[in-house]
């Protein structure tokens, strides 16, 4: 009998196409999702060299990075769109270009189904189970919620990949993170992925695919898990995988690019193998309790800088080695936190919720019911929602929750990457601080000296209601 293989196994064997000496693969490459940023500089190295797009009908093409969230427009006889910032409006228009020159399926700006390329994805069925899926962006790892082994390349492997549907890789080694429980109240799948990189470490998952495993990640949606998959890469992950289950065939079927009848029956008795087989081992392994788990937020700048929202800002001498007590000496004068500091004390003037890692519907569900019946407090300046994509956003309109995020004094923007990296024109003044449902807390990361707390969708709902950094189990028990 074959020996017993992880999931990782099983999706990396089946791609290879060739092995070389030195234990490198050619790897092939199922889908191929293209944004904006990392895109221009591949299409220009296949026009020096005179090459074609290899399989346009597997690459998926959306502007998200550098679009702006206000409500959008063309010039006349449907110009360019008009984009303010003249480096993003270049690369708004070089996306269109090249899709049109290397005929690729393209969801434009004002498309219904434009929005996050990590949104999009998975909820077009572009992503699927037991496929290989690539984009120039480290948060590709999020398609790995549905089973996909999925992960961000650079712009020269894009080319590659536009070039040939496949990528000269290294195998990975495995990390099983198994958690097992129920989240407590108020706890979501954020808090969790907060946690387990609280663990991990930003380098912990370096060289490793995360295989998220046990009863809690059973129980989660196919929407949680993609927030947790999404922020795999925070803990040096290459990626996170979940074995695809009922609840991935079911958020699946009937999607726009999911296989259909025959198809879709065949589809699901394949998916039903990728499942991590008994006996096989993995290089690591890290398990937790869910019960133990508490809403977290972050103190510092890097986002292993975790805390549970009833604790306090760290001492940096308090760190086992230098570069660590240095390192957090470093964030906490970026942050202005000092030492002991009550993280419930801390005061914010911005919320944001959005991002690849947090926009979906049950985000937006779960803010909103925070939300409803209270407003933000008038120490507030600004406060955001930008949902993860035009579905997501008419789904939200269709559920009443725009009215009221409105009503409790949020804007309701058009989908994009927004203020969670500071690449169009929503961004944190400097020295200002922002409650974020982002997914990283570097320094400059939402616009020059802005200072960010990573935190889930509830919590940065509580956190617009009260002003500062909120336990919403007080808010709303
Ligand atoms: C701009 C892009 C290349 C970048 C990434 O790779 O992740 C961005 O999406 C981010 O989240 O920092
Ligand atoms: S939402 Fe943020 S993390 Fe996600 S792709 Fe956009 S910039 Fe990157």
């Amino acid at each position: 009998m074959a020996a017993p293989r992880t999931l990782y196994e099983k999706i990396w064997d089946a791609h290879v196409v060739d092995r070389r000496d030195d234990g490198t693969c050619l790897v092939y490459i199922d889908r191929h999702l293209v944004h904006e940023v990392t895109s221009p500089q591949a299409f220009e190295g296949l026009r020096a060299a005179g090459r074609k797009v290899r399989r346009p009908d597997l690459t998926l093409a959306v502007p998200d990075h550098n679009v702006p969230t206000t409500p959008r427009m063309r010039g006349s006889n449907g110009g360019p769109l008009l984009v303010e910032d003249v480096d993003s409006a270049a690369q708004l228009a070089a996306l269109e270009a090249n899709v049109a020159d290397f005929a690729i399926p393209y969801f434009d700006a004002t498309a219904p189904e434009q929005g996050i390329v990590h949104v999009v994805g998975p909820e077009q069925g572009f992503t699927l189970p037991g496929t290989t899926v690539v984009c120039g962006d480290s948060h590709t790892a999020a398609h790995g919620a549905l089973g996909a082994l999925a992960f961000g390349i650079g712009t020269s492997e894009v080319e590659h990949v536009l070039a040939t549907q496949t990528l000269l890789l290294k195998p990975s080694r495995t990390l099983e993170v198994r958690v097992e429980g129920s989240l407590g109240f108020g706890v979501s799948p954020k808090d969790l992925i907060l946690a387990i990189i609280g663990r991990l470490g930003t380098a912990g998952g370096t060289g490793h695919v995360i295989e998220y495993r046990g009863s809690t990640f059973a129980e989660m949606s196919i929407e949680g898990r993609l927030t947790v998959a999404n922020m795999s890469i925070e803990a040096g992950a290459r990626s996170g995988l979940f074995a695809p289950d009922e609840k991935t065939f079911a958020y699946l079927q009937g999607r726009p690019m999911s296989p259909k009848g025959p198809d879709w029956d065949r589809a699901v008795e394949r998916w039903r193998t990728l499942v991590t087989d008994e006996g096989a081992s993995f290089d690591r392994s890290l398990r937790l309790d869910a019960s133990e788990i508490a809403p977290n937020v972050t103190w510092g700048t890097s986002p292993e800088d975790v805390v549970p929202i009833t604790g306090a800002v760290p001492d940096p001498d308090q760190f086992a080695d230098e570069g660590k007590r240095e390192a957090a000496r470093r964030s906490l004068a970026y942050m202005g936190l000092s030492a002991g500091q009550r993280m419930e004390e801390v005061a914010v003037e911005h919320v944001f919720i959005g991002s690849c890692t947090n926009s979906r519907i049950e985000d937006l569900r779960a803010a909103a019911a925070v939300l409803q019946g209270r407003r933000r407090s008038a120490a507030i300046k600004q406060a955001l929602v930008v949902p993860g994509s035009g579905l997501v956003k008419r789904q939200a309109e269709a559920e009443g929750l725009d009215r009221i995020f409105m009503e409790a004094g949020f804007e309701w923007r058009e989908p994009g990457c927004s203020m969670c990296l500071a690449m169009n024109p929503d961004k944190v003044p400097p020295q200002e601080r922002c409650a974020s449902t982002s997914n990283r807390n570097f320094v400059g990361r939402q616009g020059p000296g802005a200072r960010t707390h990573l935190l889930s969708p509830a919590m940065a709902a509580a956190a617009a209601v009260t002003g500062r950094l909120t336990d919403v189990r007080e808010l709303v028990s």
